[in-house]
């Protein structure tokens, strides 16, 4: 199975990300991809609580989810729209960042909200309120493929091992972790912790990112780290696709992941953590 990872520098315009993304999604399966994978909110990447209102929909209403759900279909792919910032149903006033997995007919088959929020300040310039915008989701989701299970994730979330390992057990072979990462914990963070969560589980780890300059919001420009990467089950880097947009693709081999479990079996060997109470 090859499966191929957008590398996107979404606007605030989701219109326009469409007509984008349909593009690498041709190019993708054109290289003989059938799993597409793009990164967090592939269809808006906005700071802007009005210019958000104005242009993002409810799941069923959205341009940029219909589209991507037809191209899928037209060119018989398997689609993890990574994240698309969503309108949550009332009365939430917050959005969903929300993961969606596509089948080749264009349905869809999983969804999956963003459990864990980025409210953190970086350093003195660089500060995220996700929650502000965002309602985060309450549980996790494995998505059964003729590829094996896929565990879905976003970006954050990748700081929470336990929802890995979790999702590792209960038969996940590949781990999504589409991403917006930041510029200021990306070089330290971003690599380590994909090879880490790829160790831990003896899964494949696909996290397709954001990256560059996006579109001045509110007079800030907001800036992603990159580096699409692909991990395979022994957390070896199978690809990190530098800081340029692009279709970038993998080879995925089932055998890889049963290997990594042969040789090092540590997701059977969880003991009770006692002691601290
Ligand atoms: O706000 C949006 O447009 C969509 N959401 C994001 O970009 C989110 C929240 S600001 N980014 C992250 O989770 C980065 C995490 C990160 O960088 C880290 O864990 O170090």
């Amino acid at each position: 199975m090859r499966a191929a990872l957008l590398q996107l520098t979404s606007s605030d315009d989701p219109a326009a990300n469409l007509v984008t993304v349909r593009a690498m999604l041709r190019e993708a399966a054109g290289q003989g991809a059938g799993f597409v994978l793009t990164p967090e909110v592939s269809n808006c990447v906005s700071t802007d609580r009005a210019r958000q209102t104005a242009v993002l929909r409810p799941e069923a209403e959205d341009a940029f989810i219909a589209g991507c759900r037809e191209e899928a279909a037209a060119l018989g792919i398997w689609l993890l729209l990574g994240s698309v910032a969503v309108k949550s149903d009332p009365p939430e006033p917050r959005f969903a960042n929300r993961s969606l997995l596509i089948a080749p007919d264009g349905g869809i088959v999983a969804r999956y909200d963003k459990m864990h929020m980025f409210d953190v300040q970086v350093s003195e310039t660089e500060t995220y309120r996700e929650s502000a915008g965002f309602a985060p989701g309450d549980r996790a989701v494995l998505a059964q493929t003729p590829f094996g299970a896929v565990g879905l994730t976003v970006c954050y979330d990748l700081r929470f091992a336990y929802l890995y390992r979790a999702l590792a057990q209960a038969g996940a072979v590949v781990l999504t972790v589409p991403s917006a990462f930041s510029p200021g914990t990306g070089p330290d963070h971003w690599q380590p912790l994909l090879q880490a969560r790829a160790i831990e589980t003896g899964c494949y780890v696909l996290a397709p990112a954001q990256t560059g300059s996006h579109a001045a919001q509110a007079g800030k420009t907001r800036r992603t780290y990159g580096h699409s990467m692909a991990i395979d089950p022994w957390g070896r880097v199978l690809l990190d696709a530098g800081t340029e947009p692009g279709v970038f693709c993998v080879e995925l081999d089932p055998g890889a992941v049963t290997e990594a479990r042969r040789r090092l079996p540590s997701l059977t060997h969880d003991r009770a953590v006692r002691g601290l109470a």
